[in-house]
């Protein structure tokens, strides 16, 4: 065959993997809700370095760290592509770079993202998040059974002020200087829209049928069954409005002379000293950099907040020692503010262990190889799919002894300090697609943990004789894994009235 012809010309031997089918390859074997865990199967027969097949396509699934950082890191150059996703041109998907492949386009785009959100950059959000995080408190003081609402997208909330609607309004007003509408905000719907329907099609997984299926895409759209034409159309539509209309409000601002600070602004001025022949390169990087940080932040942002307060319902001894260490070093005179950070070691604990208990990208998102390789004698075939498996990772009992268990304790010493050991941030994926977004994430994630515990206690709901309501968590994957609706109980610790919140604010703000 061709592929024994190419591997008998490199040397070296495909990874092993598990046997196929002639055609589908191993796609009939995965679990298509949980694909990371067939693919953590397979690593106990095979290793952690993994070949499988989807239809013709060849696939290595990575399941350890170290390997991943060896290629994907180490050897940048040949596994920073993505896969070729039909669906991305008729979804209209050109707006996110993350799934750009790589090359100038999608280098451009990546450097103007990074012009906002570099780790020093970011630092500059500060103020925002502060004040998105004092909404989210008052929210969830007056509707806290309105809690994932408050935390995730919009929805009818019963409060009359700025429902905080945390993530997406930190996202645009970073991004745009967009303060989102206490309700409907029609430029957040359209976002929610645009990724649940687009990011679905965006998945080697689901786009292998059409590889061998295009006629698929190409039904015309009144055709029975050609719903995926039909996504497509709206998808692009969609996308056009989410990236269109927030630039033309900036651009509104900038000439009435109103425009805040934000990455959409800066880089219409950069935009000013460009070289004509360039802009119109620049402008679709422009497009790219603004869609792909509203688009990229909010969802991820939410479902990790999601899995945080999960977190705490579970785990209340968790939050004693948490509310122990706020209360000793922050006291209870005001709410913890960033310079705090360094002398909350247990705050970034609890940051760290959810990230690492529950990761809401659990196969990240999938690499190629540009060219053919090989790795410990493994032959990686040129176009092949490289998915990292950062769930798999988090599961490592060597390095995260009961992996399943929220055990916050295990970045700290005895004495209570941060230990010298790496954060978990394979869930942020690697090399250069790394996630740029993962140091404005990882400020908005902290802000709230630490704000949060300081004003509230977490637990389960409880059923009308006063007892708790047990629950089993279940999560969907949708365009991030998250944990479906759980009964809890959110009420302010004692002592913490209306009054006194709104003057714990007053002294942060
Ligand atoms: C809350 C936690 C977040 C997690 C766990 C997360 C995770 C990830 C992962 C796993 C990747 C793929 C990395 C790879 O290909 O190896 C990624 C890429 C990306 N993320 Fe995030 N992300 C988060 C927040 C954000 C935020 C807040 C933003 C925007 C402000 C963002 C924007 C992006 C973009 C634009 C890419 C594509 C990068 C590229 O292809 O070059 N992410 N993220």
């Amino acid at each position: 065959s061709r592929l024994s012809k190419r591997r008998a010309a490199e040397g070296g031997s495909l990874p092993p993997g598990p046997a196929g089918l002639p055609i589908l390859g191993n796609l009939l074997a995965i679990d298509s809700q949980e694909p990371w865990e067939t693919y953590v199967s397979w690593g106990a027969e095979y290793g952690d370095l993994i070949y499988a097949r989807f239809f013709s396509q060849d696939v290595v699934i990575i399941n350890s760290e170290k390997i991943a950082k060896d290629l994907l890191e180490k050897r940048s150059s040949n596994y920073s592509d993505r896969p070729y996703l039909p669906t991305r041109l008729p979804f209209g998907w050109t707006h996110n770079f993350a799934f750009t492949p790589y090359g100038n386009e999608w280098r451009l785009a990546r450097r103007l993202f990074h012009q906002g959100f570099r780790a020093e950059a970011a630092l500059n959000f500060h103020p925002k998040q502060i004040c998105k995080a004092h909404q989210l408190l008052i929210n969830l003081y007056e509707t806290p059974q309105n809690y994932a609402d408050h935390l995730t997208t919009q929805a009818p909330c019963s409060c009359f002020k700025p429902c905080a609607v945390f993530s997406a309004s930190v996202a645009m007003s970073v991004t745009y200087d967009y303060e989102t509408a206490p309700h409907n905000d029609p430029l957040v719907t359209v976002v929610e829209k645009a990724n649940t329907l687009g990011l679905q099609y965006m998945t080697p997984e689901t786009t292998a049928i059409l590889s061998i299926f295009p006629f698929l895409l190409h039904l015309p759209s009144w055709f029975p069954g050609a719903t995926m034409k039909r996504n497509a159309i709206l998808c692009t539509n969609y996308g056009v409005e989410m990236v269109e209309i927030p630039i033309q409000y900036v651009q509104k601002n900038m000439a009435s002379g109103t425009a805040g600070p934000s990455l959409v602004s800066d880089l219409l001025r950069m935009r000013e000293h460009e070289e004509p022949t360039r802009v119109p390169e620049f402008d679709q990087a422009l497009r790219q950099a603004s869609a792909s940080a509203f688009s990229g932040g909010a969802e991820t942002t939410s479902s990790m907040l999601l899995m945080y307060t999960l977190a705490m319902v579970l785990h209340p001894h968790v939050q004693v020692r948490a509310r122990a260490e706020i209360d000793a070093v922050v006291g209870k005179d005001r709410l913890p503010g960033f310079d705090d950070r360094p002398s909350l070691p247990y705050i970034d604990a609890i940051l760290r262990e959810v990230a690492r208990w529950q990761p809401i990208a659990p196969l990240a998102i999938a690499h190629a190889a540009t060219n053919s390789d090989v790795y410990e004698g493994y032959y990686i075939p040129k176009g092949a799919v490289v998915i990292a498996n950062p769930w798999a990772m988090s599961r490592n009992e060597t390095k995260y002894p009961k992996p399943s268990e929220f055990i916050p304790e295990r970045f700290l010493d005895a004495d209570g300090a941060l230990l010298d050991i790496e954060p978990p941030t394979f869930v942020f994926g690697f090399g250069r697609r790394v996630c740029p977004g993962r140091h404005a994430a990882d400020a908005s994630l902290w802000v709230v943990i630490a704000m949060t515990l300081a004003v509230f206690n977490f637990s389960k709901a409880k059923d009308v004789q006063g007892r708790d309501i047990e629950f089993l968590p279940k999560f969907s994957a949708g365009v991030t894994r998250h944990p479906d609706p759980f009964p809890c109980r959110i009420v302010p610790r004692s002592g913490v009235d209306m009054k006194e919140l709104a003057r714990l604010v007053d002294s942060t703000a």
